[in-house]
């Protein structure tokens, strides 16, 4: 079970070039090129559409309805960071808006995943300060129990260490683990290359059952094309 009221401060991050290079890569991607693993459940949604982020996770775990480690997450955020948020029950209060968007950001945080909701969803638009949660909702909540910083967290079905890396667009979010951030990044590079020649098939016109070499086990499987 995760211990309460602690707050790691040393945390190894993964290691810039591999984040520099998944920061070109789409959620759908990185999250092929890891075997399909990683996602978390799509309920989590952008606030606005254009919002994106890739960066290190420092995790925080909340109390239902209490945004009190968010205050105290904010002080272990370093460039680069992307705060990820866990809650110890499902809760869908607003624990997040544009005044702790501005302290985050002034910390170097480039953005927020929270398994809760958040508020201030204009002002956050605004700001371009992407934010992905669970719902938007103008409750507010409290500061009265402690919940951790930096500990291993589980947001929307995902288990995200400190350290790890997070990539988050209009399809989703995705963790890769910190030790493997290097061989994905260098997969999903593969894989968006060979996505480019298959693009300009399609632009001349070819048909995937070409490309793919469909058309034997089509057949196979008892495929009748009739006139
Ligand atoms: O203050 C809060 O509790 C959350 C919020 O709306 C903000 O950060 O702007
Ligand atoms: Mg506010």
């Amino acid at each position: 079970m995760t211990e309460l009221g602690v707050v790691h401060r040393s945390i190894e991050r993964a290691a810039p070039e591999a984040v520099e290079e998944l920061s070109r890569f789409g959620v759908a991607t990185v999250h092929e090129a890891q075997g399909r693993t990683g996602l978390l459940r799509p309920y989590i949604r952008p606030v606005y559409p254009q919002a994106s982020l890739c960066g290190t996770a420092v995790t925080v775990l909340l109390q239902p309805g209490d945004n009190w480690m968010l205050h105290v997450v904010a002080e272990q955020v370093r460039p680069g960071d992307v705060v990820v948020a866990g809650c110890t029950t499902e809760s869908e209060d607003g624990f997040f808006g544009e005044l702790l968007a501005t302290s985050f950001r002034a910390r170097g945080a480039v953005g927020l995943i929270i398994d809760g909701g958040c508020r201030d969803a204009a002002e956050l638009s605004e700001m371009d300060f992407p934010v992905f949660s669970r719902a938007i909702n103008a409750k507010g909540t409290v500061k009265a129990t402690l919940g951790s910083v930096n500990v291993p967290v589980t947001v929307a079905n995902a288990l995200v260490h400190p350290g790890d890396v997070v990539v988050a667009d209009a399809d989703g979010v995705v963790v890769v683990p910190r030790a493997s951030a290097p061989e994905v990044a260098e997969a999903a590079r593969r894989r968006e290359e060979n996505e480019e020649s298959k693009r300009a098939r399609f632009q001349n016109g070819e048909l995937g059952l070409d490309i793919y070499g469909m058309r034997e086990k089509l057949s196979s499987a008892g495929l009748r094309y009739l006139d």
